[in-house]
């Protein structure tokens, strides 16, 4: 299948302080490939640079190191007028999808301007395709909806919305950060279907970034990948199914087992390994060692001297760790 995104070794450092003298390294050597109809989560806790890594890879936010390619073409080297035509083929969604819709436009205008602006179209058609994306997403019958305002929708259908007006460009990828973590829980399962629909209807790569194991699970249980974050490096990777049921990495296992469980019983008689430090490490270009080390139960001294690699332990699972990448 055609690469849609190719991240390089990338890194990211946010410098601040006096002089921003003081150095974070947020993202340490990420290298990703994602090819037309594939689907990836990014899974981690608060704070292990998900976010940042979304952003870049939907050139809102530039790497410090590494490269981004679309479509096998570097972002950063490419002419204003090459960007302009990618850009719609990749379309980020954020988190909080009422911050991103304009409160005083009609549900009609949020999705009717920019295909618009996207297509050279007339207005007939404009207002057909106005009610097919919404219907796509959902939102039926979707003249109902026309007239109507954001405010007027729950968390889930101002979701359903922003994947709508995402669509308008007709991307080859959308990039979701946290598209369920502002919405009912009853709803969650919903958008997951939906992201699903349409990697399988219309052949769209869809990453999501989630902090939530089971919609993880859940959205790539049959099919897609997971990459799991923390510190600010990719711990483990590979198949959903794979990852998910025979997890090699002790961060990992810990977030797999700290998910919270609908059945008492089961919940009720798990073990959750207690981990030496629950503190997000903060890591500096200067950082020796294992990111995850300060907080694992398994550590050695090599892991407080060297970084651990990836490496495959199966045709579709990498693991970063001295201990268990064996
Ligand atoms: N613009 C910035 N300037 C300085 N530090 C930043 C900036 N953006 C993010 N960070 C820091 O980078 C780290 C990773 O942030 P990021 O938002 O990517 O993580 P995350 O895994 O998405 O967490 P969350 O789910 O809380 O958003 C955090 O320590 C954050 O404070």
């Amino acid at each position: 299948m055609k690469q849609v995104i190719k991240i390089d070794h990338i890194s990211k450092i946010f410098s601040r302080g006096f002089f921003k003298k003081q150095h974070k390294l947020v993202l340490s050597d990420i290298n990703l490939e994602i090819s037309q109809g594939d689907r990836l989560v990014i899974v981690g806790e608060s704070g292990m640079g998900k976010t940042t890594l979304a952003r870049i890879m939907a050139n809102l936010e530039l790497p410090s190191e590494g490269e981004v390619l679309w479509f096998e073409k570097n972002i950063q080297k490419l002419r204003e007028k090459e960007k302009k035509l990618l850009r719609g083929k990749v379309q980020y969604i954020h988190q909080d999808p009422y911050a991103s819709l304009h409160p005083a436009k009609t549900i009609y205008k949020i999705i009717a301007d920019p295909l618009r602006n996207a297509q050279k179209i007339n207005r007939k058609e404009v207002y057909e395709k106005t009610k097919q994306l919404l219907e796509k997403v959902g939102l039926t019958p979707a003249e109902y909806f026309f007239n109507k305002y954001p405010h007027h929708l729950s968390g889930g259908g101002r979701q359903r919305l922003a994947i709508a007006r995402a669509l308008t460009t007709e991307p080859q990828v959308i990039i979701a950060d946290e598209p369920i973590s502002m919405i009912d829980m009853s709803l969650r399962a919903a958008i997951i279907k939906l992201f699903k629909d349409l990697n399988d209807l219309y052949g769209i790569a869809v990453i999501l970034v989630l902090h939530d194991i089971g919609a993880a699970k859940y959205f790539t249980y049959e099919k897609g990948e997971i990459a799991v974050l923390y510190g600010g490096k990719i711990v483990e990777k590979g198949k959903g199914r794979e990852v998910l049921t025979n997890p090699v990495h002790p961060y990992t296992k810990v977030l797999i087992n700290s998910s919270p469980i609908a059945d008492p019983e089961i919940a009720r008689n798990r073990v959750v390994e207690q981990l030496r430090s629950y503190e997000v490490p903060v890591r500096t270009p200067e950082s020796k060692g294992c990111p995850f080390a300060h907080a694992c139960n398994y550590y050695t001294e090599k892991c407080l001297e060297e970084d651990p690699q990836l490496i495959v332990i199966d045709s579709s699972h990498e693991v970063a760790c001295h201990v268990f990448s064996k």
